[in-house]
């Protein structure tokens, strides 16, 4: 077989993304913006973005942070609110008519900045309803938060204790199960039928979770939820270059200040904006599965979410490319997934 040089192909979008607020937005941004023509920009803002009219003051200040000129300039935010207990049903017609394309669900506790989530799904269901009589998507942080269930089989247990009852009690409701990291919620959505689809990350496919501790506690590795064992690699691996429509890219870049990374209390988070299209043609390539990148990152996203697919191309060139041990983050630094080291690809 061949190894090609360079890739061109139509413009990817990054269906999971956090790009945060004030200076943090202003440093992030520009990393997102000139690879991927549009993103969903995730409501786990202090304080988390819970109603049209917030989400709207989010989407002027990420439109207002974008490059002037140049690749990005044209970036489009895809925004979202943060379901919680007391959404009223009817924020859900101002949100579609506001152009807003979904609905974050948090389970409380689960992750960083969801203490405004969930506390019973249950407590939803009027709101997931109307979710789905509108027509607008629920993106799912699947993972229980019951203290007694270890950590990293949280993602499993989500599935029989959550995901299956409100599948069956939604069945139109197109649900998105974010940044999957299991076997079992790559085999969950591959069966679940039309409506049900999964965004996988870059660290998730080209890491298991010994990369945590290797030579030493990591904590750029550690995100949530958490790196999982090589076999639900693997299989998230198979899953991602099956060519199934109902897997697609979301890099879920997570930026966090490296002192609060370095810390004795580290965020979860990987900040993997600076090269997510050469991380995933990493993982891609490692199963001779470059051919399947393109739908993977451009075409299953915008199927699914109604939308249009993009125009224009991007191009990858077989050119190493040394990343910056950190970065500027506002008064702080940070430092991306593979911060110093040397990919095989380049974006052009
Ligand atoms: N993935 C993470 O580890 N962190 C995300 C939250 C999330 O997506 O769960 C963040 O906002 O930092
Ligand atoms: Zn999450
Ligand atoms: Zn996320």
């Amino acid at each position: 077989m061949s190894t090609p040089q360079e890739l061109t192909f139509t413009r990817p979008d990054d269906w999971h993304l956090h790009l945060r607020d004030g200076a943090a937005l202003q440093a992030v941004l520009p990393h997102t913006a000139r690879q991927f023509a549009r993103a969903i920009a995730m409501p786990n803002l202090k304080p988390p973005v819970t109603t049209t009219a917030q989400a709207m003051a989010y989407r002027e200040r990420i439109l207002a942070a974008r490059p002037k000129d140049g690749p990005g300039a044209d970036f489009q935010p895809l925004m979202v609110l943060y379901l919680t207990d007391n959404t009223p049903p009817d924020e859900i017609a101002r949100a579609k008519d506001a152009g807003v394309v979904a609905v974050k669900m948090y389970p409380a506790g689960a992750t960083t900045n969801s203490d405004a989530g969930v506390t019973d799904v249950r407590k939803t269901y009027k709101t997931l309803e109307a979710l789905q009589r509108h027509g607008l998507l629920l993106l799912v942080h699947g993972e229980v938060t019951e203290g007694e269930i270890d950590v990293f089989d949280r993602e499993a247990v989500f599935i029989d204790r959550v995901m299956s009852p409100l599948r069956a009690a939604f069945p139109e409701l197109k649900v998105v199960f974010e940044h999957i990291t299991t076997k079992e919620a790559a085999e969950y959505v591959a069966e679940a039928g039309p409506h049900t689809a999964a965004t996988v990350t870059p660290q998730h496919l080209l890491y298991n979770r010994n990369a945590i501790f290797t030579g030493g506690l990591r904590p750029h590795y550690y995100c949530l939820p958490v790196l999982k064992r090589e076999m639900h690699r693997q299989a998230l691996l198979q899953a991602a270059t099956s060519g199934s429509p109902r897997f697609f890219l979301g890099t879920d870049s997570a930026p966090h200040a490296a002192q609060l990374k370095e810390n004795s209390v580290c965020g979860a988070g990987c900040f993997t904006a600076p090269a997510a299209l050469e991380l995933y043609a990493e993982a891609f390539e490692a199963l001779g599965a470059l051919d399947k990148l393109e739908a993977f990152a451009s075409f299953h996203g915008p199927d699914f979410y109604g939308l249009p697919r993009n125009t224009g191309t991007v191009t990858l060139r077989r050119t190493p490319l040394t990343l910056p041990e950190t970065l500027p983050f506002g008064d702080a630094v940070i430092k991306p997934l593979r911060a110093g080291e040397t990919l095989a690809w380049s974006l052009v």
